[in-house]
């Protein structure tokens, strides 16, 4: 009798290298030696797919829904690592659970290593398929499978309705038990124990230990499992998951620079709201022409008049910039084009006045509302307010004191790394210690571009410090912001406490460029109340610029702006830069000269990530290609894109 068989291998690295399965192809011989005459395994179906949760359950859905295989097994996925999702992808699918062959499994692996309680395996049923996931290292996968590869024949049998009255013969005469030990394994597998076993004793007086997240430090990853992607990938991945947040009703002052209105506003009054006089001079009425006539009354632009001028032909009224227009006067004079012909008893009134110029009807007379009428939309939903002033003063001349606006959103920033203290600390630092230059960078771009900055602190390189600091802080902002802890030291514990401890997804945890490879993001929550966290390199160039790069944009998106892009100018070299493997945002100055019709880019010197000197001065981030055979050096005189991140002076 013959039983169908599906190798599952979940792997990043082997699915983009199959040479670099050897767990599949060890379950391969496994199965094979264990086929008999009685029992033939036979693997009909095999494939190697990265730890992603949707392609493990597509295919485990594909092999025993639809290709109605006996056994499922995949290697893979199974341990504390950020990547492995294996038992949570496989889980949902079970109908039944089988913590028996799970028990079995592991107590096996028990016997040969400690570290085997690291292993998170899952089985069952699902329709007429029995499921398995083993560790992805071929030792393990192979103990795991021969653990309960003789129960599998009378587990399917059950499965199908059968009674399982073969295999019960098979139990009683122990023989499933003895094979294992005479496998020979056991004395190998002894001595590796021993071996194992006397360093984690050794690991547990955690002398120097890492954080009990991320295990052993023996057992670290040594390669990141997250994907190097490119910046624009990133973005495009942040644009994806920020959205507006709802819109409030605030007053129309200077606190609405930098805000986006949520609704189009309307004028309510007309500019101006009464028939005005454009120049100091005389109301006339035009068709009077030139000639000598009494000035009847004086309009001054002050509101103390009660009642309007009533002006007659042959009359004409003394008038400033701004003073209502009197009843019967179609035009205004400038008082240049004027004489004065007699002057009061006293000297101080103007009694007769000579016009020189022949006045058109309406000259020099603003009609009500002819600047704004009632109504007119003076700023759009979606227009940003800025700092030049235009929106809030057209808001308040037509009478608009309220607009809706949307809210803005709250960041907070924290540091880690027990090295760090605060930069204000007064005592001298001791050996290892480094002051925090990122906070307090933060809070100056916080205070620059109008967002409200909460401050966390710094939290030390402990899983359980971070979790409930990283909890609290969520609860209060939109947007967190950490340093530190992101790449691959044993006190990088950022991933795994955001993934593990939080339940947040990471989007990404490696980018292609410098500074900034290891700048992560990640989210947690659903869309309504989802929360974005980005966590910045420790290193203080890195820190600020990825804020620039990825944090400032997406706080930008999220307060509404429809460019919320940082400006890109181009500007030209004014030094020679060696390009770096990775593309670099080279850090430089940049200003306009005006003799040569162009902005001119001067580096800030020594790029290394943790040299904060080469912020200084900087408000601009060169955007330099990767290094490549053909192309090392971007020489003086080329003309390359600059990212602003600051005035332009
Ligand atoms: N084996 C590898 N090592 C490193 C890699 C790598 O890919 N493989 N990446 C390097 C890169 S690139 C960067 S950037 C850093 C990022 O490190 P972390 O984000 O893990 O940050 P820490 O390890 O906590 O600190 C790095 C560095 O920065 C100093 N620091 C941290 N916080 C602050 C602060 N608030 N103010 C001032 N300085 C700070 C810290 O003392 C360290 O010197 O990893 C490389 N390693
Ligand atoms: O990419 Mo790291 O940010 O070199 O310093
Ligand atoms: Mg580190």
């Amino acid at each position: 009798m013959g039983y169908t068989v599906g190798i599952l291998t979940i792997s990043d690295t082997a699915s983009v290298d199959s040479t670099k399965d050897l767990s599949g192809p060890t379950l391969k011989t496994v199965f094979e030696q264990a086929s008999n005459e009685n029992n033939t395994f036979n693997i009909v179906r095999s494939a190697i797919i990265p730890d992603e949760f949707g392609r493990i359950q597509n295919i485990v859905k594909q092999w025993s829904d639809n290709d109605n295989l006996d056994i499922v097994i995949t290697t893979g996925g199974t341990g504390f690592g950020v990547k492995d999702i294996t038992p949570e992808a496989i889980e949902p699918l079970l109908q039944k659970t089988s913590s028996g062959i799970t028990h079995a499994m592991i107590a096996t692996s028990l016997q040969k290593t400690p570290f085997a309680a690291l292993s998170r395996p899952v089985s069952g049923v699902r329709g007429k398929t029995i499921i398995l996931t083993v560790p992805g290292s071929p030792k393990g996968a192979k103990e795991n499978l021969e653990a309960v590869i003789n129960i599998l024949p009378h587990a399917i049998d059950l499965v199908k309705g059968g009674t399982g009255e073969n295999v019960h013969a098979q139990l009683n005469d122990q023989k499933i038990n003895s094979s294992r030990d005479e496998s020979g394994h056991q004395c190998v597998h002894n001595t590796k124990h021993e071996h194992h076993h006397h360093k984690y004793e050794h690991d547990t007086t955690r002398s120097f230990l890492s954080d009990p997240l991320s295990g052993p430090v023996t057992q670290r990853q040594r390669k990141s499992p997250y994907p190097m992607i490119t910046v624009d990938e990133a973005l495009n991945i942040i644009a994806s998951n920020v959205g507006i947040l709802g819109s409030i009703t605030v007053p129309v002052n200077e606190n609405l620079i930098g805000m986006v209105l949520a609704e189009d506003v309307y004028a309510k009054e007309p500019v101006p709201g009464y028939r005005a006089s454009i120049v100091d001079g005389y109301a006339v009425v035009a068709s009077d022409g030139p000639g000598i006539y009494p000035v009847i009354g004086v309009s001054i632009a002050n509101a103390s008049q009660t009642e309007t001028m009533q002006l007659k032909p042959g009359q004409i009224a003394r008038i400033t910039t701004g003073g209502p227009i009197p009843n019967g006067a179609t035009a205004v004079v400038m008082v240049e084009d004027t004489t004065l012909v007699k002057a009061s008893a006293d000297g101080l009134q103007e009694e007769l006045v000579e016009i020189h110029v022949q006045a058109r009807d309406n000259e020099w007379i603003r009609e009500i509302g002819s600047d704004t009428s009632v109504g007119t939309i003076v700023v759009r939903k979606g227009e940003l307010v800025t700092a030049v002033g235009g929106e809030i003063g057209v808001m308040a001349s037509v009478g608009v004191q309220e607009v809706r606006v949307y809210k803005r959103p709250v960041f907070g920033i924290l540091s880690t790394g027990n090295e760090v203290i605060n930069h204000n600390e007064k005592n001298e630092l001791k050996y290892g210690q480094i002051r925090d230059s990122n906070r307090p960078t933060f809070l100056a771009i916080g205070k620059v571009t109008g967002f409200e900055v909460k401050d966390f602190g710094i939290v030390n390189d402990n899983a359980q410090e971070l979790e409930n600091v990283l909890k609290s802080a969520l609860s209060q902002v939109d947007v967190l912001v950490t340093t530190g802890g992101v790449s691959m030291g044993e006190f990088d514990l950022l991933k795994p406490t955001l993934e593990r401890s939080l339940g947040a997804t990471i989007h990404f945890g490696r980018l292609k460029m410098k500074p900034g490879k290891p700048t992560t993001f990640a989210t947690i929550g659903s869309d309504e109340s989802k929360k974005l966290i980005f966590s910045l390199p420790g290193n203080p160039v890195s820190a600020t610029v990825t804020f620039y790069l990825f944090v400032l944009p997406a706080l930008r998106k999220i307060a509404g702006y429809n460019n919320w892009n940082l400006p890109i100018v181009q500007a030209e070299l004014t030094n020679n830069i060696n390009l770096d493997p990775r593309p670099e945002y080279h850090r430089a100055l940049i200003s306009f000269d005006h003799m040569k019709g162009k902005f001119l880019a001067v580096s800030t010197g020594n790029q290394i990530s943790s040299r904060m000197l080469s912020m200084r001065s900087c408000n601009a981030l060169l955007k330099l290609p990767e290094k490549t055979d053909q192309l090392k050096e971007f020489a003086k005189g080329i003309m390359v894109n600059a990212i602003l991140i600051g005035q332009l002076n």
